[in-house]
């Protein structure tokens, strides 16, 4: 089982990883709105919560003070109970660790919310068969996450807490379980993809296109793990740079950051010839083909992958819908992929393309945005780097931006986690 928690990114287009209760959902508490409290601020108020949903909150409540402690010690316990199971995990583990808890947060904060949680856990476990996950696996896993809760959870523990937990657990497993069974009859757990070019357009920024070697289904706005040869079971999450093309090719962009295992060996090491791992499509920020307003998109640094994969399909399906581009960057080297964007703006009258540079070292995208406008009948897509959003999210609902129009990938599952 693979517990949520923060997404580590590795690199520029990127966004972390997913292990064993790792993900990439919109965070319960929403951009910039800080972590969740153990209940989660889209919780079901503890008054109409279920006896269970009750204990489980309760416990994590608890444990929040010693989130490491209890996810250090879990896996301390399954790797000794099971040590076959430690093949499935990346060498160093403190990514994993940490997802383990977001996990639970996030199992605690829709604890009565069935659909949500087959949504995000069905994911999940679509999102484990790459990783070699089993059905048997499932039980190993609960009884060392039951055994770290119980010991760490030890003042408010008893038996009906034990038993909500038992019952939680083996809902949200069976979710997973189920859900990785009916993926496995339409889908591989992962592709091969051979890299077809490399491109280094910054001293530190590749964009890379791969050939999958079947073919590889999926929307405009979404995201892949990736897994280098050289760094065997770490997965970082990168955006697709473009629309889905009819030659089936796929394009990432790469920014190597210094502690970036996965980034830099794709920035700096590989090249045409070389082959990856890819993992299924996901994410939401995703454009819904029957909407007609107009877009404002806000992208930073390799945020602007998944925005332009945004605009080419609106142009594929010449939706002609009006779209706002602000693409911001440190300086006007790090702008790597405006040549395109203006290219496309060119040729789509319906098409606006900002640059927004930093000005003395500071942000610009949330004045920019202030400037220009009004965005308020908008749908409104943000992608770039954590601070980027949440500032972003905050500048667009000040001018009047509800939040169900607006879109972006989970924040904690940007946070850089340095591999
Ligand atoms: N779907 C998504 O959200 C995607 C996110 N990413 C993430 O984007 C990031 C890109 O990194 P870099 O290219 O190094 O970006 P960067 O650090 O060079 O920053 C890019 C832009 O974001 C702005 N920015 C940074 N902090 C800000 C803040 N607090 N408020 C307002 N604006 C801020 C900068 O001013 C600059 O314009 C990575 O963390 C990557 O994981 C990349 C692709 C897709």
């Amino acid at each position: 089982m693979d517990v949520p928690t923060s997404r580590s990114a590795d690199n520029g287009s990127s966004r972390g990883e997913d292990g064993w209760f790792g993900s990439r959902t919109r965070p319960p508490s929403g951009p910039g709105g800080g972590a969740p409290d153990a209940r989660g601020p889209g919780a079901v108020p503890v008054s109409h919560a279920s006896p269970d949903a009750v204990l489980v909150r309760r416990t994590m409540a608890e444990l929040r003070s010693v989130a490491d402690e209890v996810t250090s010690y879990f896996y301390a316990l399954l790797f000794v109970r099971c040590p076959d199971l430690r093949a499935l995990f990346p060498p160093a583990m403190d990514v994993q660790r940490d997802r383990l808890f977001r996990a639970l947060l996030t199992a605690v904060e829709h604890a009565d919310d069935t659909s949500a949680l087959a949504d995000h856990f069905g994911r999940l476990g679509r999102g484990h068969r790459k990783y070699g996950t089993r059905p048997e696996h499932y039980p190993a896993v609960g009884e060392c996450l039951i055994g770290a809760l119980r010991r760490f959870a030890a003042s408010v523990w008893d038996a009906e807490t034990e038993a909500a937990w038992v019952r939680a657990y083996t809902k949200i497993s069976q979710v997973m379980i189920d859900a990785a069974a009916a993926d496995e009859l339409i889908a591989p757990a992962w592709w091969h993809a051979e890299i077809v070019s490399h491109e280094l357009r910054t001293p530190d920024v590749a964009v890379l296109t791969v050939r999958p070697d079947r073919p590889y289904p999926f929307l405009a706005g979404q995201y892949a793990a990736l897994e280098t040869p050289w760094w065997p079971r770490i997965w970082r999450h990168y955006s697709f740079a473009s629309a889905p093309r009819s030659d089936g090719l796929l394009t990432f962009h790469v920014k190597a950051i210094s502690a970036g295992w996965v980034s830099r060996a794709l920035v700096h090491r590989a090249g045409p010839g070389h082959v990856l791992r890819l993992g299924p499509p996901t994410g939401s920020m995703t454009v819904d083909p029957a909407a007609d307003g107009g877009l404002v998109c806000v992208a930073g640094g390799t945020g602007i992958a998944p925005i332009r994969a945004l605009v080419e399909d609106l142009a594929e399906r010449a939706a002609r819908r009006p779209v706002e581009v602000f693409y911001g960057a440190r300086t006007q080297r790090d702008l790597y992929d405006i040549d395109t964007l203006l290219g496309l703006q060119r040729a789509h009258p319906w098409l606006e393309v900002r640059p927004v540079i930093d000005r003395d070292g500071r942000p610009q995208l949330p004045h920019a945005l202030r400037t220009f406008g009004p965005w308020d009948a908008h749908e409104a897509y943000v992608s770039g780097p954590p601070a980027m959003i949440r500032s972003g999210v905050d500048a667009l609902r000040g001018i009047g931006v509800p939040p169900e129009r607006i879109r972006h990938d989970a924040v904690e599952e940007l946070v850089t986690a340095g591999h």
